[in-house]
């Protein structure tokens, strides 16, 4: 599987294909919207199936495009929560979110462990507000 895909214009499937928490979709006046939130699909290349370098290359290509988009898209988000804080920005940090948000993600990524992925939040987290900043 080395077409990767990456969709985030809204061609929803009915159903998800990874066990992630679901964000529901709001209109305007907070009440549900009529359609669904856009959904980012990608299919996940299996390590088994990647025999070469250039297939694993390939592979990591596909997966670090689907990250820029979540990234950038997080970034937003977290943009919104600093000018909706009282106190927004670096001077608004809240590490117990933090760590939450570390806990959370630990779940989902077993194999990679807490240390790491908490130096990998942080790093998302410190550009997410250095983005919002400017
Ligand atoms: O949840 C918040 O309070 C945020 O400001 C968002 C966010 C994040 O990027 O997830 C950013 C900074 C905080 O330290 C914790 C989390």
């Amino acid at each position: 599987m080395h077409d990767q895909v990456i969709d985030a214009t809204g061609d929803a499937p009915d159903a998800p294909d990874a066990s992630v928490p679901s964000c529901p979709a709001r209109g305007p006046s907070g009440a549900p919207a009529e359609a669904a939130a856009p959904l980012l699909r990608v299919p996940l290349p299996s390590v088994e199936d990647l025999a070469t370098v250039a297939e694993a290359r390939a592979a990591i290509d596909g997966l670090d495009a689907a990250l820029a988009v979540l990234l950038e898209r997080r970034a937003a988000v977290a943009a919104l929560v600093q000018r909706l804080k009282p106190v927004g920005g670096f001077a608004g940090r809240d590490p117990d979110r933090e760590r939450a948000i570390v806990d959370a993600m630990a779940e989902h990524a077993p194999s990679l462990g807490r240390d790491r992925l908490a130096k990998i939040m942080s790093a998302v987290i410190e550009a997410g507000l250095a983005a919002a900043d400017r």
